[in-house]
């Protein structure tokens, strides 16, 4: 037998085209020629099982060899095999057609990443890295004839007899001169890791399959241990450290979706914690961008996740927009909260231990999705400066009797930063109150959350006002200076402080209270913050100094001596600059003139 033919007379030249495109992603040919095997040998085995084929199954194996000297990679499977008739029909017809179609929809398409994982180019992607490719196969079929089909890249083609035993085929790449970097073992191996991994038939190469045919996320969730899937992780990624928990994912209705996806130990790096959820289709590693399958926040998990459902030739802008990715992206979002609802629920203790690396991650998803949000509020936790933790519920609760102030707002009080903030934490603590830690760079964003979502509910950070304004009550305190000595005071204070962006008041607070206090309001801070941020549209604000408020405490009797003191300004001067000192806000020359000052002091009395 020897015929030879055009494989397409109609269309034009698509090799070049094949060869040119896609470039950095050549090595996508080895997926897709090793995915056809593992098919062919699939097949053959469905074929075995329900009595089409009789004969001896043996073990199905795909193997991929290198032969540098004869510049060669071969794949070779002991699958199904074509006939030659098969071989016009699938190869030259079928697989040209959809090579083409391929081809025509992308080839204009400057952007290659627009392209999810390029599947579709199928078995002509050979023609990326080689120069002319030999197919040897035999059918499995009673009495087939073997047959070698030859092409060299343009759209002509040979089928000749050929000589082969077993029913398989062997896929002979010649390998290209620009494409000699695949002649590597070394590469070769790499390429095989990435792609073939998972695949679901042993893939041997250079004697050793490499691949684990049988990956936990394909069995069933009660099937499994605990160890199971920690040692699936250390797979997955031997250098991180172990996870804080998993889900499984096994849906097929309404789509078809199975995977892993982990919990990890988050870092502060965030960016460095990206991609690195790995998506599959049928055990085929596709990309581990993915970024327009899972939602933004379900990012920062780690895994798999395998289906079939996601279509990978499209183009990422139409990937959002597709109905099975969005089902996809709400399935996975649910359940997430779920399960972490699940270990709240059953395991408090747990979910407490592993809250701080987990925050971040739930507080970003009630940002930005608000189904997430209304799942996760019941389980969301607030972390008190004294290390307990409290749902919001149980929070509210706490804190109504003594924080609600004289409007019917509950007031929760935070700190960002509880070492420097502590004489206002300490403050309030005093009377009664109790202050939520805070401090991470999300709680920012979470407060203005919070606040938007409950009723009725200020966020008000504990260094913000004078402790008797954090949370105003209806009851007038008692002033022990007249009017006039409290203008007087407040000159004092005016003259000693000296600077326009301190803002100085003289108010009657407990006389157990701190006899200065230095504030920045709430209001300002957040201005800034959203600025720094880079919203609020107030641009002017960012450059701003801080303005700070100086409240004199009129029945602190450290005032009532600084009114009679022969040295007004120096006591007072010194009462700011402790006050300061305490929110670690003196420094430089500062800091030096008020240690003078207090020697002076110490050695006046
Ligand atoms: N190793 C093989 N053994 C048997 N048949 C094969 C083999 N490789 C390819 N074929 C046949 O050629 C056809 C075309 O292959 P090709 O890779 O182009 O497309 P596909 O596998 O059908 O789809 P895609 O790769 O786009 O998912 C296959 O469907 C199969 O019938």
């Amino acid at each position: 037998m020897e015929e030879r033919g055009n494989i397409s007379i109609h269309t034009e030249n698509i090799f070049p085209i094949i060869k040119k495109f896609l470039y950095s992603d050549h090595e996508i040919f080895l997926r897709e020629l090793v995915s056809n095997a593992v098919d062919a040998t699939q097949k053959m085995k469905r074929l075995s099982s329900i009595g089409e084929f009789t004969g001896d199954l043996g073990e199905l194996k795909v193997k991929v060899a290198v032969d540098k000297d004869a510049k060669t990679i071969t794949i070779s499977d002991n699958g199904i095999g074509m006939t030659a008739e098969e071989i016009k029909k699938y190869i030259n017809q079928i697989a040209f057609s959809g090579a083409t179609e391929f081809v025509e929809r992308f080839k204009d398409s400057g952007d290659k990443d627009q392209i999810i994982g390029q599947f579709g180019l199928g078995f002509y992607s050979a023609f990326m890295v080689a120069s002319r490719v030999d197919i040897i196969t035999k059918s499995y079929k009673e009495g087939a004839e073997p047959a070698r089909w030859t092409c060299d890249g343009s759209t002509e083609f040979e089928i000749t007899d050929a000589q082969k035993a077993e029913h398989g085929t062997d896929v002979v790449l010649h390998v290209a001169e620009d494409s000699e970097e695949f002649l590597e073992p070394v590469r070769i191996r790499t390429i095989l890791d990435k792609y073939c991994k998972f695949l679901p038939v042993a893939v041997e190469f250079e004697g050793e399959v490499i691949n684990n045919p049988n990956p936990i996320w394909t069995k069933q969730p009660a099937d499994l241990k605990e160890e199971d899937y920690k040692e699936f992780y250390k797979e997955l990624y031997p250098m991180a450290e172990p996870p804080l928990f998993w889900i499984h994912l096994n849906v097929d209705y309404p789509f078809n979706l199975t995977g892993i996806l982990y919990f990890p130990k988050l870092k502060n790096d965030f960016e460095v914690q990206r991609n690195k959820i790995q998506l599959y289709s049928r055990q085929v590693f596709i990309t581990d961008e993915v970024k327009d399958v899972v939602p933004e926040f379900l990012m920062l998990l780690h895994g798999v996740i395998d289906s079939p459902d996601i279509p990978l030739n499209v183009s990422r802008s139409f990937l959002q927009a597709d109905s099975s990715v969005k089902k996809i992206n709400t399935y996975i979002t649910k359940k997430v909260a779920d399960k972490l609802s699940e270990i709240f629920r059953k395991d408090r203790e747990t979910f407490e231990k592993n809250w701080d690396d987990i925050s971040v991650f739930v507080k970003y998803g009630m940002l930005s999705d608000d189904k997430f949000y209304e799942k996760a509020k019941d389980f969301v936790l607030l972390q008190s400066t004294e290390g307990k933790y409290y749902t919001i519920e149980e929070y509210k609760a706490l804190v109504q009797a003594n924080q609600t102030n004289k409007n019917e707002q509950l007031v929760l009080l935070y700190t960002s930063d509880a070492e420097k903030q502590h004489a206002f934490v300490e403050a309030a603590q005093n009377r009664g109150y109790d202050v939520l830690k805070l401090d991470s760079v999300i709680d920012s964003h979470f407060i203005g959350l919070l606040e938007q979502k409950l009723e009725k509910t200020t966020l008000k950070r504990v260094d913000s006002e004078t402790i008797d304004k954090l949370v105003e009550k209806d009851e007038v305190k008692e002033s022990v200076l007249s009017d006039t000595e409290k203008e007087d005071l407040k000159g004092v204070y005016e003259q000693a402080i000296d600077n326009k962006n301190m803002t100085v008041e003289v108010a009657p607070m407990s006389p157990d209270d701190a006899p200065v206090v230095i504030t920045l309001p709430e209001f300002m801070r957040r201005m800034k913050d959203m600025n720094r941020a880079g919203g609020g549209g107030m641009m002017f604000m960012g450059d701003m100094p801080d303005m700070y408020n100086v409240t004199v405490n009129a029945n602190h009797p450290l005032n009532q001596r600084v009114l009679k003191a022969e040295e007004k300004a120096k006591l007072a001067r010194q009462a700011f600059d402790l006050a300061l000192l305490s929110q670690n806000m003196l420094s430089g020359a500062a800091l030096t003139s008020f240690v003078k000052r207090s020697f002076d002091l110490m050695t006046q009395e």
